[in-house]
């Protein structure tokens, strides 16, 4: 069943160019995307690409310039009845940064029981049994020793683990994970995503895994088992499909290069992007700038998603416009 659905999501910024100056740009442009129940959805792309914004959108701490966000057939930013508040709630945000998300004067108990107590009304135990299972599905265990500790008593792995308990507290139904472990320890990674992998499973959740690092995307697509890719670039999915499909077939000359430079993205044209900030051209495709294969019509107009063997928005396929 479909849970969320984004039609034609676009959000526009607007650099300042001196002091009166100022220049819009799309963030995102044209995005639209199914989630469905037990979904897992992998976004991937370099720095820039849009990724946070585009998680933004989804749990609703951003609203589009333009489009729909539809959560269980609503419309989000129109509707304004009991939809929206259960929307709140069901759609959640694991952040990226486990170091500066977690309030420093406040315990584990305390974190954890704010946002329960926000939505339910429960007893003294039963809210301390449940803050006990979601410490024991992170793997903070023993759950009771940790109760009583401070962010600053936990490791960085800790910390993110504390991070996802927390988003699991009201019991949501679709997790947006940005970056999850970009900022922990590379030795941790693999746990963290062990057990984000196992909770995703046992709770059915439909999970956004937004990562930079296609070996990470690798790695927990494989946990889950399935599940849908889109390949981000300049706000626009230039890319779209089965993760291994994509991997094994790239269609995108932008997914091909970043398939090249695998196992990091991280240096991918680092020299060239200090010059050109992609999302900022105006007309035709943005990837036409560094593309081998441009050809005339690539700067004039821009490449809508279509369906190749996989989805694939780029001129180099079917019909030319
Ligand atoms: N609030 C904002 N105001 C203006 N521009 C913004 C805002 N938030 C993001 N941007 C710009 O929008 C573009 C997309 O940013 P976004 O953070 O979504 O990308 P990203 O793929 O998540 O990159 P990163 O991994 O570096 O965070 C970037 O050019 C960024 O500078």
């Amino acid at each position: 069943m479909t849970l969320m659905q984004l039609k034609n999501v676009s959000v526009i910024f607007e650099d300042r160019e001196g002091i009166l100056r100022k220049k819009k740009f799309y963030a995102l442009k044209d995005i639209s995307l199914n989630i469905n129940e037990d979904d897992l959805i992998t976004v991937i792309g370099e720095s820039g690409a849009g990724k946070t914004t585009l998680g933004r959108i989804i749990v609703g701490l951003q609203k589009p310039t333009k489009g729909n966000v539809i959560y269980k057939g609503y419309d989000i930013w129109k509707e304004k009845r009991k939809i929206y508040s259960t929307y709140r709630r069901e759609v959640q945000l694991i952040p990226q940064d486990p170091y500066s998300t977690l309030p420093f004067n406040k315990t584990v108990e305390e974190i954890l029981s704010a946002p329960i107590l926000r939505w339910e009304k429960l007893s003294k135990n039963e809210l301390k049994e449940r803050m006990i299972r979601l410490l024991q599905l992170v793997k903070l265990v023993p759950p009771e020793e940790f109760l009583t500790k401070y962010p600053h008593q936990l490791s960085g792995g800790q910390k993110q683990r504390l991070n996802i308990a927390r988003s699991l507290a009201v019991n949501p139904k679709l997790v947006v994970a940005d970056e999850p472990v970009t900022m922990v320890d590379a030795s941790l990674r693999i746990g963290i995503l062990n057990t984000l992998a196992e909770i995703k499973n046992k709770l059915g959740l439909s999970m956004v895994f937004i990562t930079h690092d296609i070996p990470i995307a690798r790695y927990f697509y494989h946990l889950i088992n399935r599940g849908n890719t889109i390949v981000m670039f300049a706000g626009r999915i230039v890319e779209e499909g089965d993760l291994e499909e994509i991997l094994s077939e790239p269609l995108h000359p932008y997914t091909k290069d970043l398939i090249k430079i695998t196992p990091s993205i991280d240096n991918l044209h680092r020299e060239e992007e200090v010059k050109i900030n992609y999302s900022r051209v105006e007309k035709g495709c943005p990837y036409r700038l560094r593309c081998p294969f441009a050809m005339p019509i690539c700067s004039q107009n821009e490449p809508s998603l279509e369906q190749y063997t996989h989805k694939v928005a780029c001129y180099l396929y079917g019909k030319k416009q």
